[in-house]
């Protein structure tokens, strides 16, 4: 596995791999390594002869600066799990060669972007946008693999690759979960051990929502129930709880046959922000 630092380093790479025909995956990502990334180094390997991963822990995303200075940073072992799960480069920029120069760009991706994360965290979707963009154009690739557990993240990246015609496809792949429900998250890693046990909750709540939202239950009463469910373990503080559209991430006063549903949930606990989704067939 080759390990690229620049910008134009990336740039060559990509350019010799796309001459000489081969097929370039991207997975971005910002380190601290799980099975939930490593599966989308194995879909992109299971697609292309080329993977690139990058891994950046992308200042512009951050509405929260103590966030930012305590996400995980664990490169050695990042890089020691990569290789054998079919990557064939690692690009590991520093934040000055991603940003040469303070950002002046602007998205606005409205009413995507008006609820659930873009409305709690500032800026997040025009930093996420910037370094996905960014990213795209440098390394070119013919498919790019992101998580379902980021699901508002997906239609905003989709949203982006079609706004600005970049000519590859955005694979979605779904949530790997540890044996107890609780979504893989390299967030996890600061929950400490009564916080690590009380998580699972997130992903019950999740699926007795979703058992409701099947039997018709009003969304306003799912999502009062699993707020209310939240609030009464102490460890938690629920930060939303979304009964939306799935395609347009619109809240539902009521459900629209054919129509799927997604249930978003934000949530600390102690100390750390955890978000995961479910989404209902229509
Ligand atoms: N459990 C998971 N299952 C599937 N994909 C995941 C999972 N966790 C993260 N991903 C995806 O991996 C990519 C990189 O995510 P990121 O590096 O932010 O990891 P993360 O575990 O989501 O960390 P955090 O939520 O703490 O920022 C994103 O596309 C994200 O959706
Ligand atoms: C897509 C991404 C790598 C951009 O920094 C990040 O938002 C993430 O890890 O999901
Ligand atoms: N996985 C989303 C990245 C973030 O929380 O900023």
């Amino acid at each position: 596995m080759q390990i690229l630092t620049t910008a134009a380093g990336l740039q060559a790479y990509t350019e010799q791999a796309r001459q000489a025909g081969h097929r370039v995956g991207l997975v971005p990502t910002m380190g601290a390594l799980h099975a939930g990334h490593l599966q989308l180094v194995q879909a992109a390997r299971a697609d292309c002869n080329e993977v690139i991963a990058s891994i950046f822990v992308n200042p512009t995303q951050f509405n929260n600066a103590e966030d930012f200075r305590l996400y995980p940073r664990v490169p050695e072992a990042d890089a020691a799990l990569l290789a054998p799960a079919g990557c064939t480069a690692l690009f590991a920029p520093s934040v000055a060669e991603m940003y040469p120069q303070p950002t002046v760009l602007h998205f606005d991706f409205g009413a995507l972007e008006r609820v659930m994360e873009g409305a709690h965290r500032p800026g997040h979707f025009n930093g996420v946008a910037t370094v996905v963009s960014k990213l795209f154009h440098m390394a070119r690739p013919h498919r790019a693999y992101f998580g379902q557990k980021d699901w508002q993240q997906v239609a905003v990246v989709k949203q982006l690759v079609a706004d600005l015609s970049f000519d590859l496809e955005i694979v979605a792949c779904p949530t790997i979960r540890e044996a107890d429900g609780l979504a893989m998250s390299s967030r996890n890693r600061r929950l400490d051990a009564p916080a690590r046990a009380a998580a699972p909750l997130l992903y019950q709540v999740l699926q007795a929502a979703a058992a409701q939202v099947r039997q018709g239950v009003p969304p306003a009463q799912v999502q009062a129930t699993a707020e209310a469910t939240l609030t009464r373990e102490p460890l938690f503080t629920s930060e939303y709880m979304a009964v939306a559209d799935a395609q347009t991430l619109q809240p539902l006063t009521n459900y629209a046959p054919g129509r799927a549903v997604v249930l978003c949930l934000a949530a600390h606990l102690g100390g750390v922000r955890l978000i995961d989704n479910m989404v209902v067939a229509g």
